[in-house]
């Protein structure tokens, strides 16, 4: 369940309230602990005993180490059964928070609080959580649903703008997939900051929950949540490895780009489609340079994709704006010709 919570949080409150929690522990990253920690603790009311966890800021976080960091602290500090973890942050803390609460002693209960345009519009619905692995991208986690999402989108006037951008191309892959009207009010949005996406936060939130809604585990149509995100996500593990990382968002708004490309050599959508969405989403994202990246290496990440079976790479490809086909066999040569496309738009 999503909750919009009123400024003095008494929907949390009435939910720690009702349930009988036996402690509280509360994850953050430097940034929301600095940030968003001080209006949620001047906000929440309850008598139960609560610790403060902090990680640092970072994707580099995001791994085993860091899991293994957290379940020793709740072991020393006799976590039960009955605690609940409150993630409060961006798609880091929500993805690390739901896999080590969904992992500690088979599984505690935990609720997100998202503090990024990405975690309140993406991340923190749907419950999939989770780590990554070698740079690969969440290649362990659960599918495990949070008790409760809060929403404050005033935790977002202290969001950098790089952190604004990138929740946005999430919200642009909303609208590309499944909703053409979100996708047309996304892109008349002329200056992206808090003011001008606050309006677009619920249906974009929708969006994602109704797709969650009809297929949690991702066996068919939550597979159209992963546009952008075959070759964005290789990207970024690239970035990743080479100790250089960028933002989810950043990648997704690049592999959407590509993929839009691959969709036209696939015949499915016109060029001139293919040319609006390529041309949209470029007004807003910087050219991300490729360039160092070897053919070969995208291969080999696009080989490992969650998505794959059989060894083949399935992806989800857009059918118009605002429709999104899944599990979609391209050929290599268009694979390759996509990922060419996107070097070449470094000078056109
Ligand atoms: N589980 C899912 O369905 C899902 C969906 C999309 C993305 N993701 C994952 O989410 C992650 C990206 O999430 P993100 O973009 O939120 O990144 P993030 O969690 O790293 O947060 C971005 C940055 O903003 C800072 N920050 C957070 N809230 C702030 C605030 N209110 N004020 C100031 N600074 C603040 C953070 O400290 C961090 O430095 C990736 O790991 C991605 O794979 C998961
Ligand atoms: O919720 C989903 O399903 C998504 O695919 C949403 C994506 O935006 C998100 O980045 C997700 O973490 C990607 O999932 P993965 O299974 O490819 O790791
Ligand atoms: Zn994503």
């Amino acid at each position: 369940m999503i909750t919009i919570l009123n400024d003095n949080f008494s929907q949390l409150n009435e939910f720690l309230h009702e349930k009988s929690f036996s402690k509280i522990f509360i994850l953050v990253d430097e940034n929301t602990h600095e940030y968003c920690l001080p209006i949620l603790l001047g906000n929440m009311e309850t008598d139960l005993g609560f610790e403060i966890l902090e990680i640092e800021a970072g994707e580099e976080m995001k791994n085993i180490q860091t899991a293994n960091q957290l379940w020793e602290i709740l072991t020393e500090m006799q976590a039960d059964r009955k605690a609940l973890v409150i993630n409060l942050g961006g798609g880091v803390i929500t993805d690390m928070g739901g896999f080590v609460a969904s992992t500690y002693k088979r599984g505690i209960q935990f609720i997100n609080i998202p503090t990024t345009l990405l975690s309140m519009c993406d991340a923190s619905i749907g419950g999939k959580t989770g780590i990554d692995l070698m740079h690969y991208k969440n290649m362990v986690g659960t599918f495990a649903f949070p008790e409760q999402i809060f929403i404050f989108p005033k935790f977002l006037e202290t969001l950098p703008f790089k952190e604004l951008r990138s929740g946005f191309a999430e919200m642009l892959k909303h609208g590309l997939i499944a909703d053409k009207n979100h996708w047309d009010q996304l892109i008349q949005v002329r200056k992206l900051e808090v003011e001008t996406v606050i309006p677009h936060i619920q249906t974009s939130m929708n969006i994602k929950q109704d797709v969650v809604d009809k297929d949690f585990h991702e066996q068919n149509i939550r597979k159209t949540l992963n546009f952008g995100h075959t070759i964005g996500h290789a990207v970024e593990s690239l970035c990743l490895q080479q100790g250089n990382p960028i933002l989810h968002g950043e990648a997704v708004a690049m592999g959407m780009i590509a993929e839009a490309h691959l969709a036209y050599l696939e015949n499915l959508i016109s060029e001139t489609e293919a040319d609006m969405v390529i041309e949209n989403v470029q007004r807003y994202y910087p050219y991300l340079d490729i360039s160092d990246f070897k053919d070969e290496d995208i291969t080999a990440l696009l080989l490992n994709d969650k998505k794959n079976t059989d060894s083949k790479i399935n992806f989800s490809l857009l059918s118009g704006i605002g429709s999104c086909t899944y599990d979609h066999q391209c050929s290599q040569e268009n694979i390759l010709e996509s990922l060419s496309f996107y070097r070449k738009l470094n000078n056109a």
